[in-house]
């Protein structure tokens, strides 16, 4: 959007770091609108946007190499204040007339940096003489600073760990601020662009609803938009947003392929039509997702089938209705890092996520994303000031491949049954303990391992059943839940004594990483 239709805002140029979209966060936890450019693109960026100041992000390149990127010179002549962040603090050194050095030996992980100035970055934080904890994660480094530049922080690694040109405005650290491990990291970011910038800090998540509404105004004018609706709290936002922006241009499918969980379909369809007058449409492609993933036990494989086919259903409804031009998803941005790099940068997929890296490469609808930049936990204060009722903002995230990455080796109707069992039994355990909002996800796995039990003297030979429920801000990282023995025990036994099919339930003690949320 351009500058006459944007609040206050900060450019984060992006030169391909892992965790560029966090200073995004942070600055709008600072309650100032951002947006990120790749750094290809950013020049054109800054002339729309106008910002009030700039970020630079780190990234996997040297800027002692020919090849490095840099940062353009019309944001380096723009006179506005600048903050470099590792690579962008070597870009620069680099660019105004410092010195970087490749390094054999970097700084990578918790470091300690000495205060040996002040520096307004400090300010009600951090005072001269003191040392504090940083994250860092670098192999260059500055070995002579720019002109109009001093050393305020030094660590053993990166003698110029934070260096501040007061009078340009120009400020510059060797470590990641954005990360939780710079314990005092956001409030860097905060002083940076309250204090430098000179911003108010009244950017709310009531100011990006509006800048949303716009947006999806202008892109999608009086095409016609499919949403994909699943119950979760993302696409329920996400069609809200839509719906607030232009109204009856906007149909809502739900497509039960038969990996729903128990009850899951009519619940999700009468609660959203209790509540909206918003047309939608409830899909039965059972059929269709079992015969597909007939003899898949590849994840990926999997993965990929459920996006495809998930846009066949899209496009089939679309037809009915006489033709959409959008698809629109509540995709978010752990879903889109997870699956593909942000800025094509040089991040690796981890799992297709079936709404980005699961989607056919051809399509005949452009996708609305509204939500494509947010973290969990921004959509859910996003859910609650479009007055999403609590029942949608508080649920567990469910994936839309749903069972079948749940269900390890061939997926089946017979086994999506006895999952739903076990899963369904868990979860209302969990809700009658009063942990449902303590935890971030639970369900169960159905393993492809039988063991040997016995019961009533017979003998039995079935199927395991695995428990799993981590606790998260985002979904980015994880923690387990650490459930008592007891109730454990209570939710085995039932599982055991109810499901027929299953003779073992374990827990998964897991956090993430290593592992991920799902097991596939
Ligand atoms: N059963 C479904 N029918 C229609 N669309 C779906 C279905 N499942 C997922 N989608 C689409 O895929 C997107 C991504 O799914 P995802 O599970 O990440 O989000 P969500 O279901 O909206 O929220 P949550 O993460 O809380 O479950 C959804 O926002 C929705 O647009
Ligand atoms: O809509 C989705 N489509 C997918 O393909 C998908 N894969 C994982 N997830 C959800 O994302 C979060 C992180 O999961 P992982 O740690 O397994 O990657 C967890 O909340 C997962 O449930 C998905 N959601
Ligand atoms: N994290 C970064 O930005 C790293 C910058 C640069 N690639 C280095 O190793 O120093
Ligand atoms: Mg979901």
């Amino acid at each position: 959007m351009d500058a006459a239709h944007l609040p206050d805002s900060i450019l984060i140029v992006d030169f391909g770091s892992q965790v560029t979209q966090l200073i995004a966060r942070r600055v709008r936890e600072a309650g100032v609108y951002s947006e990120i450019a790749p750094f290809g693109s950013a020049e054109a960026a800054f002339q729309r946007m106008q910002p009030k100041g700039i970020i630079l992000s780190g990234g996997p390149a040297s800027v002692t190499e020919e090849s490095g990127p840099r940062i353009p010179q019309a944001i380096l002549d723009s006179g506005l204040p600048m903050l470099g962040i590792c690579y962008g603090q070597q870009a620069l050194m680099q660019q105004l007339g410092g010195e970087v050095q490749a390094g054999d030996a970097g700084e990578f992980g918790r470091a300690f940096i000495a205060i040996e100035d002040t520096c307004v970055l400090f300010n009600g934080l951090w005072h001269k003489e003191e040392s504090h904890q940083v994250w860092m994660s670098h192999g260059d480094k500055v070995t002579r600073l720019a002109p109009g530049f001093r050393p305020v922080a030094s660590s053993p690694g990166a003698p110029f760990a934070v260096v501040a040109d007061d009078e340009r405005r120009i400020y510059a650290m060797q470590f990641h601020p954005e990360v939780v491990h710079t314990p005092d990291g956001s409030k860097l970011l905060k002083n940076f662009v309250r204090h430098v910038c000179g911003l108010s800090g009244d950017w709310t998540m009531a100011e990006f609803r509006k800048t949303k509404i716009e947006e999806i105004r202008a892109q999608v004018g009086d095409g016609k938009v499919i949403c994909g609706l699943s119950g979760g709290v993302d696409s329920a936002v996400a069609a809200l947003l839509i719906h607030e922006a232009i109204g009856d241009q906007l149909t809502c499918v739900f497509v039960d392929g038969g990996i729903l969980r128990m009850g899951e379909a009519e619940q999700v369809v009468s609660l959203f039509r209790g509540h909206y007058n918003i047309p939608l449409v409830h899909v039965d492609a059972a059929t269709l997702f079992l015969n597909g993933l007939a003899g898949v036990t590849d994840p990926e494989a999997k993965r990929k089938f459920i996006g495809k086919t998930f846009i066949d259903v899209f496009e089939a409804e679309a037809k009915k209705i006489g033709g959409a031009d959008f698809l629109a998803q509540g995709t978010l941005y752990p879903d889109v890092i997870e699956s593909v790099s942000f800025t094509g940068g040089p991040s690796v997929t981890i799992k297709s996520h079936h709404n980005v890296g699961g989607l056919p490469e051809r399509m005949n609808m452009k996708l609305v994303e509204p939500l494509r930049e947010l973290f969990k936990d921004e959509v859910r204060v996003l859910g609650r000031e479009l007055g999403l009722p609590e029942i949608f903002v508080g649920r567990h995230p469910f994936p839309g491949p749903g069972l079948a990455i749940r269900i390890p080796g061939e997926v089946t109707k017979e086994r999506c049954d006895i999952l739903r069992k076990a899963d369904a039994i868990y979860l209302e355990e969990i809700r009658n303990a009063g942990l449902y909002d303590a935890i971030w996800q639970a369900f169960a796995v159905l393993l492809p391992v039988k063991t040997v039990g016995v019961m009533g003297d017979h003998r039995t030979y079935d199927s395991v059943c695995a428990l799993r429920a981590v606790t998260s801000t985002d979904g980015m990282t994880a923690d387990i839940y650490p459930f008592d023995a007891a109730f454990l025990s209570r939710v085995a036994t039932r599982i055991i004594n109810e499901v027929k099919g299953i003779n073992r339930v374990v827990y998964d003690f897991t956090s993430k990483p290593p592992g991920t949320i799902e097991w596939e």
